[in-house]
Formats: structure tokens, sequence, C-alpha cells
């Protein structure tokens, strides 16, 4: 098979659009995975991650666009000439082959003789040499996923596309298998494409995240970057939780915009300001948010904002979660860690709240306040 210049395997997707009859499930996407890269694609239901997948697999076709993997035009290759493969949230193995046959399964369709000790090896990568000899009904929903992994991966595709795999698994399962995934990934070293709706999971086990919504991209970039500075209120939203605060922006400096919210003058670094002039949104998370009560000094140079009511509290063990009502009406969230610093602030509390500038993010007014809370899994 041929190879890019570099030798680079990227898998990317330039103009990809996929039209239904009266609905567009995906609109122009252009995206480049690099080789050996865990890439997860977020968002919620209906955003069209899986027709994306699908495409990558060859089970859709383009309605428009390409498929690269290399230098190689994948586009319109049928599914088995690709060197693509994918797992299912139903794991679809075959209930009357042992665990052995089902990985050996790949194999022995392309006519290789001796399996034993590929599927050996395969079995003891997913840490199931014991149940080599069962049934997949014999094995727990966590072991069942892993045989389809393995099952997978011993066809040694260059992409492995992960369609909700975890879906089926209760929440502790899943965050074990999580890390079990991350393990193999980095020990196999292939291109990993997952698929979920799962936030959490997106976050703690890719390298990139592409937030997907109606069809387009959102943003894209690592965990730390869409979480640290988002770029749209979808993500603000849907990726952990925002304040989204009416400011008006006064400054632009070299390192700060700073923008009058309800009177307050806030600073916002450069780099995190997606509007330069006229009216914005300030952002901030609320694990990022210092409460203290009104008059006592809160230890963060930075935003200042006095005068808050506290509306709810919620005690959550390692923290205390609040919302607080500023003066102009709107509640903001504010977390504290129970560090055993601090007294918990009763409701009615006059409370004032303060975070450093480098927090914070300024988005455009033109962006809806309240894109992607609903759609939060
Ligand atoms: N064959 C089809 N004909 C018409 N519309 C379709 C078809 N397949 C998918 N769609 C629509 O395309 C949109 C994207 O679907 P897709 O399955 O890609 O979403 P998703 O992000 O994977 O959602 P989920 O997490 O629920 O699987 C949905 O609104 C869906 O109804």
């Amino acid at each position: 098979m041929s190879q890019a210049a570099d030798g680079s395997r990227d898998l990317t997707l330039t103009g990809v659009t996929k039209e239904y009859a009266d609905f567009t499930a995906v609109k122009s996407l252009d995206l480049t995975v690099p080789q050996g890269e865990f890439f997860a694609l977020l968002g919620p239901s209906g955003c069209g991650k899986t027709t994306t997948l699908r495409m990558v697999a060859g089970l859709d076709t383009p309605t428009t666009g390409s498929i690269t993997l290399g230098d190689l035009d994948i586009t319109y290759a049928k599914p088995y000439q690709r060197p693509v493969n994918t797992v299912f949230q139903n794991y679809a193995l075959f209930p009357h082959l042992t665990i052995f046959e089902n990985v050996a399964f790949g194999l022995r369709r392309k006519g290789v003789k001796n399996v034993a000790q590929p599927v050996e090896a395969m079995l003891e990568l997913v840490e199931l040499t014991s149940q080599a000899r069962k049934k997949p009904t014999q094995l727990s929903g966590g072991q069942q996923q892993r045989v389809a992994l393995a099952r997978a991966l011993i066809n040694q595709p260059e992409v492995l596309l992960l369609d909700e795999p975890l879906g089926a698994l209760d929440l502790k399962l899943r965050r074990a298998m999580q890390t079990e995934l991350k393990r193999i990934q980095s020990e196999v070293g292939l291109t990993f494409v997952h698929v979920t709706h799962d936030q959490e999971e997106a976050m703690g086990m890719a390298d990139t995240i592409a937030v997907m919504n109606a069809g387009v991209i959102e943003q894209m970039g690592s965990p730390v970057e869409l979480y640290d500075n988002p770029r749209t209120a979808f993500v603000a939203n849907f990726l952990g939780r925002s304040s989204l605060m009416a400011a008006t922006v006064k400054e632009v400096t070299s390192e700060y915009v700073k923008a009058n919210m309800h009177g307050t003058v806030v600073s916002i670094p450069i780099e995190r300001a997606h509007v330069r002039e006229g009216s914005a949104w300030v952002g901030i998370r609320p694990e990022k948010v210092l409460i203290a009560a009104a008059g006592t000094p809160i230890d963060a140079p930075g935003n200042h904002i006095e005068g808050g009511i506290v509306t709810d509290v919620n005690y959550v063990g390692v923290s205390t979660e609040y919302l607080v009502r500023m003066p102009w009406g709107q509640e903001i969230g504010a977390f504290a860690q129970n560090t055993g610093h601090q007294d918990i602030l009763p409701v009615g509390s006059q409370v004032d709240l303060s975070w450093r500038p480098e927090f914070a993010f300024l988005l455009d007014s033109d962006e809806d306040p309240n894109a992607g809370k609903e759609e939060q899994a």
C-alpha cells in the first residue's frame, strides 16, 4: 500500500458531507487524525458521529468529499478493502464459538494456517488467556467487550473505529474499561477513533477530541485546550459547566482584554478572548470561582465581584457546590474544595466571588449562552 511522502498514515477527511433525502447529517467536515493517535468524536445524540464513523468504515458513502489514509484514497473502497476495523456497542460475538475461535475468526477467513500463536498473543493483550475455552455468554460485559476488541485487533487494521464501545456497561465497569482501552491503544500504537457522547470518557482517554454538534465540528483540540479555552458556548457548556456573563469590551492590551461586566471591569487573557470589541460573554468555570463571606479577603488576585447571595448549597463530600445570585440577577456556580479551611456558607449568605484572570474566557455575544446545556450527558 502506498504511503504519504513523509511516510505518515494519517486519516484525513476533506469536505465530507452526508446528505439523506431531506436531512444533512454531516456538513463539510475537515478532519485529520494523526497516525497512532487516540482520537475521540464527542457530541450529543444525532450530531453525526456515527454517520462519520460509518463513512470511514465504508458502511456509508459520502455525498461529497474525500477520505484518505496516508495518500491512499479510500472514499469509495469497500469495507473489506480498507485497513479499518470497527468495534460496536453490541459486541456481535459469535455465540456458538469459543472465545479463542471468536478471536481467530478473521485469520481463519483469510486462510491463515497457524492461528494459535497470534490468537494467544491477542488474548494476552486483552487479559483473557484464562477464558479462551469459554463461550461468550459465560463472560461478563467487560470481558465480552475485550473479546470484540481482540477480534478486531487481530486483523491488524491501521485504524480501529470504536462506536460507543462501552455504552452497554455499567458506570464502574465503564471507567475500568476506559483505562484498559487506553493501555491497549498505547501498547499496540494504532490509530483509534472513538465515538462517544460521554464527555468524561472522551476527556479521560483521548489525545485529541473533536466536539461535534449538528453535523459540524465546533472545536477540536486536546482535552485541556477544549476545557480551558472553549471557543463556543456549546463547547463551554457541553464539556463541563460554565457561567457566561454579559459584558462589553472596554480595552484591549497586549496581554488582556478588559470588559465591563455589570459595572465591574474584569480581565481575560488575550489568547482566550474570542472577541475583541462590542458585546461579549465572559465565561468562567465553577471550580475556578472562589467564594467568601462578604468583606473577607479572598486568596486570589484578580477578577473580584461583590454583592452575591448564596441561593443553593450542594454538599458533595469532596467539595461544596454553591449557586450565587449576583446583583444583576444571574446565578453563578462556585465550587469550593472541602479542605477544612472554610466553613460552609449557608443559603442567604452575602458573599464575594473572585477568580484569577487567566481562567476566564470571552465569547462572541452572538453565541447562545444555553447552547449545549440540555444535550449534556
Ligand atoms: N439513513 C438515514 N436517513 C435519514 N436520516 C438519517 C439516516 N441515518 C442517520 N440519519 C440522521 O442523521 C443524524 C445523525 O445521525 P448519527 O447516527 O450520525 O448521530 P450520532 O451522533 O451518532 O447519534 P447517536 O449518539 O444517537 O448514535 C440524525 O439526526 C439521524 O436521524
